[in-house]
C-alpha cells in the first residue's frame, strides 16, 4: 500500500494533487503533523484533514509527531481522519491511549517509533494495534536519505508482528522512493509513505504513484 505524505506537496494546488494521486491508486493520505517540540518543525493540522476530507475517498492517516498527542485526537477524528498515529517516545505507556483511540474514538491506532528506539520496545503493544510505523528517517523534514539499517529493524519487526500480531500492518516512513522501496517490502512493510517521491518526482505524481506501487510488489 502507497501513503503518498502531504508534506512534499506544493500546498497551493493540495486538494487537485490528492485527488490525482488517489486517480493513480493511492491506497491513503498520510499527513504528518509537527509541533515544534518534539521534532524541530511545525507543519499543519485538523483543518488540513477537514478540508481533505471531502476531496478524497481513502483513508486520511494522521502521523502525530508531536510531544503531547492526547490533546489533539479529538479535533483529528472530527475533522476526519482514519487512523491516528502516536510516537511511542512520548508515550511512557500507550496502553490507556490506544485503548481511547480504538474503543472511544472508533479509530485505527498505529504506533511509530523513531531510527534510535531498539524495536523491542513495540513487542508489548503489538497486539492491540492496527499498524507499527517503523521511522526509517528520524522525524521532522521530508526529502531526508533513507537509513540503511532500517532494513534489519524492519525484518525484526516484521518476526515480532508474526507472532503477536500477523494482521499488524508494517509502516515504513522516510526516504523511500524507487531506490529503497523494493528492499523495504522484501524486509516485511507492506504500507509505504512517501513525500518527494510523490509529489517531487519528474514523472508527476500519479506516474510516481503508480511507479512505486509496481515496485513495492516485485
Ligand atoms: O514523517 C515524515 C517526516 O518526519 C514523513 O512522512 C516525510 O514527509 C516523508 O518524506 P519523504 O522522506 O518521503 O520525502
Ligand atoms: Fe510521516
Amino acid at each position: 500500500m502507497i501513503a503518498p505524505s502531504i508534506l512534499a506537496a506544493d500546498f497551493s494546488k493540495l486538494g487537485e494533487l490528492v485527488r490525482e494521486v488517489t486517480k493513480a491508486g493511492a491506497d491513503r493520505i498520510h499527513v504528518d503533523v509537527m509541533d515544534g517540540h518534539f521534532v524541530p518543525n511545525l507543519s499543519m493540522g485538523a483543518v488540513v484533514v477537514e478540508g481533505l476530507r471531502p476531496v478524497t475517498t481513502v483513508p486520511l492517516e494522521v502521523h502525530l509527531m508531536v510531544e503531547d498527542p492526547g490533546r489533539f485526537l479529538d479535533g483529528f477524528v472530527k475533522a476526519g481522519a482514519d487512523t491516528l498515529i502516536v510516537h511511542l517516545e512520548v508515550l511512557p505507556d500507550p496502553r490507556p491511549m490506544v485503548e481511547h483511540i480504538k474503543k472511544a474514538l472508533g479509530k485505527k491506532v498505529g504506533l511509530a517509533f523513531n531510527p534510535d528506539m531498539p524495536v523491542e520496545r513495540i513487542e508489548p503493544y503489538l497486539k492491540d494495534i492496527d499498524l507499527a510505523l517503523c521511522m526509517t528517517v528520524f522525524p521532522g523534514f521530508g526529502g531526508q536519505a533513507f537509513i540503511p539499517e532500517s532494513l534489519e529493524r524492519l525484518r525484526k519487526l516484521k518476526a515480532l508482528t508474526a507472532v503477536h500480531n500477523p494482521a499488524c500492518e508494517i509502516e515504513v516512513d522516510g526516504g523511500i522512493g524507487a531506490k529503497t522501496i523494493a528492499g523495504c517490502a522484501a524486509a516485511g512493510a507492506n504500507v509505504f509513505v512517501a513525500g518527494s517521491a510523490v509529489f517531487g518526482a519528474k514523472q508527476g505524481p500519479a506516474a510516481a504513484t503508480k511507479d512505486l506501487i509496481a515496485l513495492a510488489k516485485q
